[in-house]
This record gives structure tokens, C-alpha cells and sequence, in this order.
């Protein structure tokens, strides 16, 4: 959501409120219930002391759990200590504070000091309730002071703003990556003009990797480094020697999985990010949407720092993440209407675009935008996907794989309307399929093991990296040799590239071929044998890919 511009205040807001409600709900049946079979516990102290106490246990209980999720990354991790915690607490307070309590000779300042743990101050008031529950008087507001109640209110209420400001502050500066001292700048100043980059070259250390670019991604380097030196803001997204490495697990080393990526994407082009599994387009994508922090470089989008403007990057941008991420319970225009709203689109510009939303993405007639997102189709899922990334006109589109498991006639009309959509925005697709990055892109980047190896329109990159026509015939095996002499005839440099029973495949280096002197020597051939079938095809662009692929992949594991 946060990617979809949900602001930190609202989420923490929205969040907290949730939960309290939950505790209060639960808290009040708890009360209902006990008082209703008679329990002492609850009928004979006051009840509004009874709320208030809890009211302040819940608040302080929900901060310490948003403080616990700042501070820890897994779920299991912090579920695992809560338990301990929970059960430590109570075991301890039954066997050593409760006797340490009722000792005349334990001084009250230690009890105190032991209260500053929130399970022990919980303890303590249970403690005292059942105390003047079991003397059938009861707990009233004139027995606070005597029952050592009154600290534990104040040690709660000091602890619960505490833990809320700190959880706060732990997850602007590690989570959402906001200096130590965010706090200290003034909100209302504008940001300042772009950082320049200093004009000295790069390390010696990085020198052995430049020298291996290719000539074009040198020129995107350049005009990067350029722009950047400029303190141009014009282009819409600015990759800056972003990097990212993962660390080593179980004795494996780190992996780089994007190696200082240089890339510039004004608005109104898409750009197309191929390459082979694991090539890291998926992690240079978290990184531009917020997910992952970069080890180290950066990238500005329309002019803000992905490591120090996140938050305010997020209202112009738009995401299509791999996996769907919907609920299962809202329908389709539910969430349009939701992420519009995020967009700050109100009123009927709101019911308009939602509506226009749904039409684009096929998703409008017979009532489909109305029914709950799961029971629909992978393919209607990824369409909703696409449709909630491109709500409210984001400047900055990312999408990883958007027509993945869509059937062929879905996916030219998701293609329409991404193609529709990319007029006022930058927007940059990964994907395996040359046919969509083809049809959408345009200018192509493949990229290999952390780094791209070429970058350019398909065009340039068919004519740069092609070169050569595949010739392709098949006739019965003992014609082979037969057709190879043939092969050799209109181009002796033919290299054969696939030999399978009679079918054979050559790569015909363009500069030596003549195409009539090929149909020629075909004509000529069929008076001599039997030709079942043969053809002349230029490079495509998957033949492009997969050259590149295969010749980095080699050259990698040596550099
Ligand atoms: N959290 C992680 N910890 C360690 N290594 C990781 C982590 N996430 C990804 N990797 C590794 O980083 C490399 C790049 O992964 P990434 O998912 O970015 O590739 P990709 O190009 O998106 O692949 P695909 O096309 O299959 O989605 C891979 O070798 C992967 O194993």
C-alpha cells in the first residue's frame, strides 16, 4: 500500500485504531461476561476504574507489539519472543513477584523498579483487584493511592507514549531510511536542488569493470553521469550506479545481484528489461519501488532520491508487482476505488476513472468489476493488477512480468492499454516474452547476471547483435551432406548451428549472402532431391537475447 501512496501517519493511524478497537471489543465481552456469571473479580471493583486501567494495559500493550515490528524483521522471530515473554512473565510473577509483593521486608521502591516491565505492572494490578475482590469490598478510586496503584498509572502512561514514539522513530530511520535527525528538519522547506556529482572519475577498483561495457551502455553511463552533473531533473527516472548485494548465507558468499546499473527513462517511453532467471530485474525493481534499500548507489524519480524522498516518491508512482497482491474479500472496483482514493482522486473524477479503469482492462460488462477479486481468473487478477497500477495517472510505472498467464487475446488488450497509458508516463516493464517487448517497448535493455549488456530500441539491438540469417531445411538424412555444399555455395562462412534427423539449421553472416543467389540455389536443388521444407529468416529479437545471454554468462565467471 505504501507503494501505492499510502502515507506513514494515516497507515500508523489507521493501523492502531484497528487494533484498539479489537482489545476494546474484546476487553468489554470480557467484562460483560465475567460480571454477568457473577465473577467477583469484576463485579466489585469499580468498573471505571477497571476501564481505565485496561484502557491504558491495551494502549500500552499495542505500542510495545508496533515497537516489536519495528525493531524485528520476522514474524516467527518476534512471535517466538512474544511467547517467551507472555509465559516468562507469568510464571515469574506467580513464583517470585507476587511473593516478592506480599514481603513486608522487600523495600516498595525495588516493587516499583520491577513494575517498569510492563508484565510485572500488569501482574501488579491484577494482584491488587483480586486482593480487595477476595476482602468483598472491592477496588474504589479513593483506594488508588493506597494500593500502589497510582505509579503503576503513571509508569503505564509515561511507557505507552515511549514506546509509540520510539517504534515511530526506529521505523522511519531504518525502515522508510530518513536521517537520525529527521526530526530536526523543517517540514515546509523545499528540498534542495539535485546533489552534483563530483566530476573525478571513478575507482581503479570498478576501471576493469567499465573497460568490459559495451560501447552502448557506456553511452547511457555517460549520459547519466552527465545529467547528474547538470542537476537535471527532466528525466523521469535516473538510475545512479544503484547496486545491490545480498548477503552470504549458509556459507555461500554475497550475491550482487544488480552491479551499478546506470539508466535514464524520460516520461512517455517504456522501457523493457529482459533477461534470463535470476538476472536481477526483480531486485532492481523492489529497489525503485521501496522494498529493498539499495547496498549502495541511488536513483532519482522525477528528481527525488529513492534513499531520502521514498515516501514522497510514492504518490507519482504506480506498481505491478510480480504476484498479485489483492484481497480476496474486495471486488475489483472495491480496490480501484481504494487505490484512487490513495491518488487522492475524490468524488465523481473518482467513479469516472475507476469505471474507465475497469472498461480498459476488460473487467466492466456483465458486472465482473463487482465481484470479489477471489473468484476471479489469473489472468483477470493480473489485468486488476495492471489497472491498479495505472489508476490516478502515476508519472513512474513499474512492471514486473505484467501479462504473465494471460491467454493471447487478454493479453493484446492489456498491451493496448499499457501502450495507452505510457503517453504521459515513464514506465519500465521486465519481462521473458520478446513479443510484448517488441510491441511495447521502446528501448530494450538485456540484462545478465547484476548488469546490462546492451541497451537500445529493437531495431538497433536486432541490427548490432544479429547480423546473420538463420537458413533452415529439412530433407531425409542421406541428402545432408548435399545440402550443406549447397549452404556453402551461397555463403562459405555458414556456421551450422542445429542438426536434428534431415532438419538442419546455418547462420548466414549477412554480408555474404545475396537472397535471389539463395532462392536460386533452392529452385536448382529441388531437381536434384527432395526438399521438405526450408526457410530464410532474419534475426529475431529472441535470437538477439539469447546470444547476449549466453555470451555474458561465459564471460562473466572469468571477469
Ligand atoms: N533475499 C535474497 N537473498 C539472497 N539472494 C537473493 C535474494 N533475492 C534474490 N536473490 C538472488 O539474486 C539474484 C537475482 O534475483 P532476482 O529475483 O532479482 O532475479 P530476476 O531477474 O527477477 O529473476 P526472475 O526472472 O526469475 O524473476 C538471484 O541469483 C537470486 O537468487
Amino acid at each position: 500500500m505504501k507503494m501505492h501512496g499510502l502515507g506513514d501517519g494515516p497507515y500508523w493511524m489507521i493501523s492502531y485504531a484497528y487494533f484498539l478497537t479489537i482489545s476494546m471489543l474484546y476487553l468489554i465481552t470480557l467484562v460483560s461476561f465475567g460480571s454477568a456469571i457473577g465473577l467477583r473479580f469484576f463485579r466489585l471493583n469499580g468498573y471505571s476504574i477497571q476501564f481505565v486501567f485496561y484502557f491504558i494495559y491495551l494502549n500500552l500493550q499495542i505500542s510495545i507489539a508496533f515497537l516489536f515490528s519495528s525493531i524485528f524483521e520476522k514474524v516467527k522471530t518476534v512471535t517466538v519472543v512474544a511467547y517467551i515473554l507472555v509465559y516468562g512473565t507469568g510464571l515469574l510473577g506467580s513464583f517470585l513477584f507476587q511473593k516478592l509483593i506480599e514481603s513486608e521486608s522487600f523495600p516498595e521502591e525495588y516493587i516499583i523498579g520491577l513494575e517498569l516491565y510492563p508484565g510485572f505492572s500488569l501482574y501488579r494490578r491484577l494482584y491488587e483487584f483480586s486482593q480487595y475482590a477476595s476482602r468483598g469490598t472491592g477496588m474504589k478510586w479513593q483506594d488508588i493511592s493506597d494500593s500502589g496503584m497510582s505509579e503503576i498509572f503513571y509508569i503505564m502512561s509515561v511507557e505507552w507514549f515511549l514506546a509509540l514514539i520510539v517504534a515511530f522513530y526506529i521505523d522511519q530511520v531504518f525502515s522508510s531510511g530518513k536521517s537520525p535527525f529527521f526530526f530536526l528538519v523543517n517540514p515546509f522547506k523545499k528540498p534542495s536542488s539535485l546533489p552534483r556529482r563530483p566530476t573525478v572519475q571513478r575507482l581503479d577498483s570498478k576501471k576493469v569493470f567499465i573497460d568490459m561495457e559495451k560501447l552502448d551502455v557506456t553511452q547511457e553511463r555517460e549520459k547519466v553521469q552527465k545529467l547528474r552533473n547538470e542537476g537535471s531533473t527532466g528525466h523521469a527516472i535516473l538510475c545512479d550506479d544503484l547496486k545491490k548485494v545480498y548477503p552470504g548465507r549458509d556459507g555461500n558468499p554475497p550475491k550482487m545481484a544488480v552491479r551499478g546499473l546506470y539508466l535514464s527513462v524520460p516520461l512517455g517511453e517504456c522501457f523493457g528489461m529482459l533477461g534470463p532467471n535470476g538476472a536481477g530485474k526483480t531486485s532492481f525493481i523492489s529497489m525503485m519501488t521501496g522494498l529493498l534499500r539499495p547496498s549502495s548507489g541511488t536513483a532519482l524519480v522525477q528528481g527525488l532520491d529513492i534513499c531520502k524522498d521514498m515516501n514522497k516518491v510514492y504518490t507519482s508512482m504506480g506498481v505491478c508487482p510480480q504476484h498479485d497482491l489483492l484481497w480476496e474479500t474486495l471486488t475489483g472496483r472495491e480496490h480501484l476505488l481504494f487505490y484512487g482514493r490513495l491518488k487522492n482522486i475524490k468524488g465523481s473524477s473518482l467513479t469516472h476513472a475507476v469505471d474507465e479503469s475497469l472498461k480498459s482492462v476488460s473487467l466492466f460488462d456483465g458486472g465482473v468489476g463487482d465481484k470479489p477479486a477471489g473468484n476471479y481468473s489469473g489472468g483477470m487478477k493480473r489485468r486488476l493488477s495492471v489497472a491498479i497500477s495505472l489508476i490516478g495517472n502515476p508519472k513512474v510505472v513499474y512492471m514486473d512480468e505484467p501479462s504473465t498467464g494471460l491467454d493471447p487475446a487478454s493479453r493484446k488488450n492489456l498491451w493496448n492499454v499499457i501502450k495507452r497509458a505510457k503517453q504521459n508516463t515513464a514506465i519500465i516493464l521486465t519481462t521473458h516474452s520478446m513479443e510484448e517487448a517488441e510491441f511495447l517497448c521502446d528501448r530494450l535493455g538485456i540484462f545478465v547476471d547484476g548488469g546490462l549488456q546492451c541497451i537500445g530500441n529493437s531495431k538497433e539491438l536486432k541490427s548490432r547483435y544479429g547480423g546473420s540469417y538463420v537458413f533452415t531445411m529439412t530433407t531425409s538424412s542421406e541428402h545432408e551432406d548435399e545440402v550443406e555444399r549447397l549452404v556453402k555455395s551461397v555463403s562459405p562462412n555458414a556456421k551450422k548451428i542445429y542438426h536434428l534427423a534431415g532438419t538442419q539449421k546455418f547462420e548466414l553472416a549477412k554480408q555474404e549472402v545475396r537472397i535471389a543467389e539463395v532462392f536460386r540455389s533452392v529452385e536448382k536443388a529441388k531437381s536434384n532431391f527432395t526438399l521438405f521444407a526450408w526457410g530464410l529468416a532474419d534475426t529475431t529479437l529472441e535470437d538477439v537475447f539469447i546470444k547476449v545471454a549466453r555470451t555474458a554468462q561465459a564471460f562473466i565467471p572469468l571477469s
